[in-house]
């Protein structure tokens, strides 16, 4: 009989799960939480009381539709000139919202609608004669995403407080400005008889597209993808070498164990794998960015400790993925173990053993000696079957990065977890904002591979990059397609990035014009009295370099003003104050809109600043900025290495390409930078705030124990 948790069930049909639960509960149907089974029979004895629309939304039920009617329709005021392509023509004559017109007329177009500029401009006519009469409403109004109050207003012809006063009506309260949802939309053009449609805003570079659908005969079962998490040094680290060591059988076939990320091993026959970046951090990172790799989570609580603030933690980011969990309690090797504990405070977060009536699995191990192990995997295995995990192999490979690096030799190198088809050698594939074509594959034993199916995580080379953990892959049928989308991603990428961090500033102007981004430099000019402000703009309007343009759109006397900084903002302009500071706002809206203010006294100073950044001939500042401190513990002679200093983060980080100066009772003995920086015996890029990690430091190995070594970097400033 198919079975399915609470929680896929509530998901399903978009309710809360806790609610499912109440249901079921009222009707007598035995369930202790979310992560309770239910059956078809019992899903159906819950729906019949259910509303017909949450019925319609059950999987296998009817797709619900994307167009949503009126409830009644309001003949009256329906418009005689009724086809959807009148809205999109109102919206796109649209008056004051320039921006907007491009939008709805690109639309339109995509949708294959015929009404040209001369057709538009027609209807322009039409729409201000409609206006000085009464305007008619549309039938139908369609938007993409949401509708601010003042576009609906103008999509069904009503004033702007006519909208206010029915959302205040619905008890909400809303300025024109504000940004409208799907339901609220529905709900006040229903209220007019108005039917609406959401557009589907179609994205070229967005990979999901071109995945292949799964034939539903086509899905086989797959090995689950398990994740470690919990406190620190309750033994993440002990518990996956652990596994690995007891589990891991391919070396018998000449590899050698790598750590690529994730690793597999077999139990019973089947497969299991491990994401192999213990703690929540990687975790998070990865659902961040969109990822679902993770099927089950293995939550990590030291029999001897009991929960801790990471372990509450870690549960909760794992039931916000709503990834089942399996606690392992671990050093139950140790005298003071006292698993019945772990388990009582662990009821706290609705972790209940299935021994005391819930139904989380509890498995006492002890990752030192290889206890419990075995019955830790079965209880994978057994989660894994209650899942119905299964995948599509026969299909071109969809996934995840688990991690990726730049490797000196080998180019760009990644970990990919194949989530769905099968990826092969020769592949053009997509990876995150990168993209190429699968030049060698390495499995986690370090043998070479042409094949990886579903669940398997290999190392790939070929890629144009390095992409980032939790970026999604997919093959492509061709090499061209792949480039293509891969550009087009890397170009947006490159887009958004700049538009979040800079605006047009001195410091990256010469850049901007290389690129061909810059004909214009745009300036406001401030100063103490009318003569300077003139005399700085006569200078500065005659700077000439390569055929760039400098554009004063504000003069004025008086010191900065936020309007002065909102009008740069709005016109990527850069702020010239002569004499003259800002006031406490305009400095706060300028370092908000990141945009870029400069004060001089000597016009010479002025002119030869913004020349200089034109031809790209402006030094950078640099402020050293101390990223953290270690603590030195213990010290390692190892020839031909030098001195490793056994040490533990007291404060920030300390990372790779961090400068480092050692000090000695408050004496700096050493200033220079990090050779090596290893967590076991691992390379690391960084470590953490209360974790442990060895360094090497360049040249130098007098550091002793006691020791305080202080990371910092060297950040670029902003000139003044
Ligand atoms: N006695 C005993 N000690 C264990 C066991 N598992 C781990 N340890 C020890 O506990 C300490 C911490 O283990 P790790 O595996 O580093 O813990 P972790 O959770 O990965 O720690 P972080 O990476 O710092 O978060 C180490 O000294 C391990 O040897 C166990 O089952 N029994």
């Amino acid at each position: 009989m198919p079975k399915m948790r609470v929680y896929e069930y509530a998901r399903s049909v978009n309710r809360p799960s806790k609610d499912v639960v109440a249901d079921l509960k009222a009707k007598n149907i035995a369930v202790s939480n979310h992560m309770s089974v239910i059956d078809d029979e019992q899903i159906a004895q819950l729906e019949q009381a259910q509303p017909a629309k949450k019925q319609e939304e059950r999987p296998g039920g009817n797709r619900q539709t994307k167009q949503s009617k009126p409830k009644q329709g309001n003949e009256a005021s329906r418009p005689q000139n009724n086809n959807q392509k009148t809205n999109q023509g109102n919206k796109a004559q649209g008056n004051k919202q320039r921006g907007k017109k491009n939008n709805a007329q690109q639309r339109s177009q995509q949708r294959g609608g015929n009404h040209g500029p001369g057709r538009r401009g027609k209807s322009n006519k039409n729409q201000k004669r409609r206006t000085k009469e009464a305007p008619k409403m549309p039938e139908k109004i369609t938007f993409a995403g949401s509708l601010t109050v003042a576009e609906l207003a103008e999509k069904l012809t009503k004033s702007t407080s006519e909208i206010i006063k029915k959302l205040m009506g619905l008890g909400v309260m809303a300025t024109k400005n504000e940004e409208l949802d799907k339901t609220s939309i529905e709900l006040i053009a229903h209220d007019f008889g108005v039917e609406v449609e959401e557009e589907e805003v179609i994205d070229e570079l967005d990979i999901e597209r071109y995945e292949e659908a799964d034939d539903p005969e086509d899905l086989q079962e797959r090995a689950p993808v398990v994740t470690i998490m919990g406190h620190v040094d309750h033994g993440k680290t002990t518990l996956l070498d652990g596994i690995r060591k007891t589990k891991v059988t391919d070396t018998e076939a000449g590899g050698i164990t790598q750590h690529i990320g994730a690793y597999q091993v077999e139990e019973d026959g089947k497969r299991v794998t491990f994401l192999d970046t213990p703690g929540h951090a990687a975790f998070t990172t990865m659902r961040a960015r969109g990822a679902q790799a993770t099927d089950i989570t293995i939550l990590v609580v030291a029999a001897d400790d009991g929960v801790m603030p990471q372990t509450v933690e870690a549960l909760n980011h794992a039931k916000a993925a709503e990834v089942p969990i399996i606690v392992a309690v671990n050093k139950t090797d140790k005298e003071n173990a006292n698993p019945d504990r772990v388990m009582q405070e662990l009821t706290e977060y609705e972790l209940v053993p299935e021994a005391w009536g819930g139904d989380t699995i509890f498995v006492n191990v002890s990752a030192v000696n290889g206890g419990g192990i075995d019955e830790l995997l079965e209880m994978i295995l057994l989660v894994a079957e209650i899942e119905e995990l299964k995948a599509n192999p026969s299909k071109r490979a969809q996934g995840t990065v688990v991690e990726a690096e730049l490797d000196r030799g080998r180019g760009p190198v990644a970990t990919l977890l194949v989530q769905g088809g099968t990826l092969k050698v020769g592949d053009p594939i997509v990876v995150g904002y990168t993209y190429g074509r699968v030049r060698a594959m390495m499995s986690d034993v370090g043998l070479r591979v042409t094949e990886a199916g579903p669940s398997t995580p290999v190392e790939v080379t070929g890629l144009n990059g390095v992409p980032q953990a939790g970026d999604q892959f997919l093959v492509f049928a061709d090499e061209k397609k792949a480039k293509q989308i891969g550009e087009g991603r890397a170009i947006r990428a490159k887009e958004a990035q700049r538009k979040q961090t800079s605006r047009v500033s001195l410091d990256d102007l010469y850049n901007q014009i290389q690129e061909g981004e810059i004909k214009e430099i745009n300036l406001i000019i401030k100063a103490d009295v009318q003569g300077s402000v003139e005399a700085v703009r006569g200078s500065l309007e005659k700077i000439d370099v390569a055929g760039v343009k400098v554009n004063v759109i504000h003069t004025g006397v008086g010191a900065v003003t936020e309007s002065d900084v909102i009008l740069a903002s709005a016109s990527n302009a850069i702020i010239i104050g002569f004499n003259v500071r800002p006031g406490t706002n305009a400095k706060q809206t300028a370092e908000s809109e990141n945009v870029d203010v400069r004060l001089y006294r000597v016009i010479y100073n002025a002119i030869e600043e913004i020349e200089a950044a034109m031809k790209g001939l402006l030094d950078p500042e640099y402020e050293e900025k101390v990223i953290g401190h270690v603590e030195v513990r213990q010290t390692f002679k190892v020839s031909r290495i030098g001195t490793i200093a056994g040490s533990y983060v007291t404060d920030g980080k300390i990372t790779r390409n961090a400068n480092a100066r050692v000090m000695r009772d408050g004496v700096v003995i050493y200033d220079g930078t990090i050779a090596d920086l290893k967590r076991f015996k691992d390379d690391v890029r960084e470590v953490s705030n209360n974790y442990e990690c060895g360094i090497t430091l360049a040249k130098f190995n007098d550091v002793q124990e006691g020791d305080t070594i202080e990371a910092y970097v060297m950040e670029e400033v902003p000139r003044t």
